[in-house]
């Protein structure tokens, strides 16, 4: 059901996707979970132009002022959860490639493990994903939320935020814009894990990481871990070197996935 078009400029996307636009919605992930349960195909695109009820990571409230972009995307890839985990770094690319396709050079991206997009070394987008296993160690769908901050963002926020707009992107560069380039790049991203395996998004990704070989701190649900950034292992997880000397592989699963059944 897509009840009427939203206002504006009409988004046009690549075919592989099925794009459904939504005025107002609760929150574009629990339509897109909501959609999934009930047998929404791989590809469904759930965007909206304002949320209520949004949230991020642990369940913390997701800003969602007009303007910015607010999309879940429904895949059902044939992998096991740890592997669907690796879509966050894809897709975390692939925002970065929409960017660097609508934006002027000045805005620098680079991704904050495990789910965070920066313009300029501020949050500028979040990545949230939430899945339904098939109870064998495979996946039955998995919702990849994605916020962006085009023309906004929240004044107090835990890491220091930005919008495309705030960072010198040129007015007329909309949420449409970005959503339309982020869903060629995502498309491509997606293609090149299905054929390559994750080696290209790994590189890809470690290119423009942010705190590479720095110091960092690694929330997790029980316990919070201080150690030196070295690196992801071929399947994506976080290697942590501990000051104990030990090394510690943080796949990114741990942190995602809040509602995984
Ligand atoms: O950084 C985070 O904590 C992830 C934020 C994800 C927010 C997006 S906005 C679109 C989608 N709908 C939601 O309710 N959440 C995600």
């Amino acid at each position: 059901m897509n009840p009427e078009p939203v206002k504006g400029r009409q988004p046009k996307l690549p075919p592989a996707y099925r794009l459904v636009q939504l005025e107002e919605v609760d929150s574009t992930s629990s339509e897109a979970k909501r959609r999934a349960a009930e047998g929404a195909e791989d590809g469904t695109l759930i965007w909206a132009r304002r949320q209520s009820a949004a949230y991020g990571r642990r369940g913390r409230p997701w800003d969602s002022g007009e303007g910015n972009l607010f999309l879940s995307l429904i895949v059902r890839p044939d992998c096991t959860l740890a592997e669907a985990a690796q879509l966050s770094f894809l897709t975390a690319l692939a925002l970065g490639d929409a960017v660097g396709s609508v934006a002027p050079p000045m805005i620098e991206v680079t991704y904050k493990w495990p789910n965070d997009v920066l313009f300029n070394a501020r949050k500028g987008a979040g990545i949230l994903l939430e899945s339904k296993g098939d109870g064998h160690g495979g996946l039955e769908w998995l919702v990849i939320g994605v916020g962006a901050n085009v023309t906004s963002f929240p004044p107090e926020s835990r890491f220091p935020a930005t919008s495309l707009h705030f960072e010198g992107c040129p007015s007329s560069v909309s949420a449409v814009d970005l959503l339309e380039a982020f869903s060629r790049h995502m498309l491509s991203w997606v293609n090149r894990w299905l054929d390559d395996g994750f080696a290209p998004g790994r590189q890809a990704w470690l290119n423009h990481a942010h705190g590479l070989s720095e110091d960092i701190e690694v929330r997790l649900p029980q316990e919070t871990l201080s150690g030196r950034f070295q690196g992801l292992d071929p399947q994506g997880a976080l290697q942590l070197a501990l000051p104990d000397g030990s090394t510690r592989s943080i796949a990114a699963g741990e942190v995602y996935f809040p509602d995984s059944t």
